[in-house]
């Protein structure tokens, strides 16, 4: 049985914006990055997952329940990070912290300070006082310190310095080896690099592809970058490679397997500089975003 089940949900704001006909699964354990450009429906998905709203048309379930009607059974499953978080200014972050605690009934905050520590966060100061960076950490020492089966998380590292990004990473290696389920949006490309085993893409509202990280990396295309001595042999030889762009004597080429060939053709020339590396995940995710992120 999936674990979340998105089946064919429309949310129809106008003006074509929100989501259509939108569904993916997820099975246990698994770590689905869900990536689009800026306004292209990830938190709207989220939300309906959360059961903050009910999806115009089609039908969200986690774990076999209707994630509006039996919202609050479903959220004592998952933690939650929601993009924008609305906090309680006047608090300090412990006190925030503790109040949530509360609301979800847990008793047992030692998971909370484990992530605290790890996070190298203090939280004792007033939250309107906290940068974006920390209040992003307490959204992630809250959503994680449940130890519940399902994570949710939108944008989980906006904010969050280099050096926090990879303790990020590192928390949902550790959530994956414990066989939590994890669905997080994101724009770094990096970190879902380096925690997804699926991507779901979505661009104004619409799935544009689905794609397990094996095959993303499988089908990487290499960018080769050639320094040509001679602009004219540049150019003629961008002719033979009309998908080629020219910068005066270089040229920057993208290609899938034929390597054998173009050293053949390259052989022809006068070569100053030969570059090549893999595609990178950025290049290959911006290619179904549409150049847009
Ligand atoms: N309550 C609302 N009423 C009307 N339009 C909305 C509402 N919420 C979102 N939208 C619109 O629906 C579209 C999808 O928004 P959504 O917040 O789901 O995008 P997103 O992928 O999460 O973007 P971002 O990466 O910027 O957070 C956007 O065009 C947004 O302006």
């Amino acid at each position: 049985m999936s674990v979340i089940k998105v089946s064919h949900i429309t949310k129809d704001y106008g003006n074509q914006r929100g989501v259509f006909d939108v569904s993916f699964e997820m099975n246990e354990g698994e770590v689905l990055g869900f990536l689009g450009p800026n306004g292209s429906g990830k938190t709207t998905t989220i939300r309906q997952l959360m059961g903050f709203m009910k999806p115009d048309q089609g039908e969200v379930t986690i774990l076999g329940m209707d994630c509006f009607n039996d919202s609050a059974k479903v959220q004592e499953k998952v933690g939650y990070l929601p993009g924008e978080i609305a906090f309680m200014e006047d608090m300090s972050g412990l006190e925030f912290i503790r109040f949530m605690a509360k609301m979800k009934n847990m008793k047992d905050m030692s998971k909370a300070e484990e992530l605290m520590k790890f996070l190298e966060l203090d939280a004792r100061g007033k939250m309107k006082r906290m940068s974006k960076g920390m209040k992003q950490k307490i959204g992630i020492v809250i959503a994680f310190m449940q130890d519940t089966p399902i994570l949710i998380l939108d944008e989980p590292t906006s904010g969050l310095d280099p050096l926090m990004q990879n303790k990020f990473v590192e928390l949902i290696q550790n959530a994956k080896k414990a066989g939590k389920t994890i669905l997080m949006s994101s724009h770094i490309f990096e970190e879902v690099e380096n925690t997804c085993d699926r991507v779901v893409m979505i661009k104004e509202g619409h799935i544009v592809a689905t794609k397990t990280m094996d095959d993303l990396k499988k089908n990487r295309l290499k960018h080769y970058e050639i320094h040509f001595f001679d602009e004219s042999e540049a150019i003629a030889f961008s002719q033979k490679y009309p998908q080629s762009q020219r910068d005066k004597k270089i040229i920057h080429l993208m290609l899938k397997g034929h390597t054998n060939q173009l050293l053949q053709d390259l052989s022809e020339y006068d070569i100053d500089d030969f570059n090549a590396r893999p595609q990178s995940l950025e290049e290959l995710f911006l290619h179904y975003y549409g150049g847009e992120q």
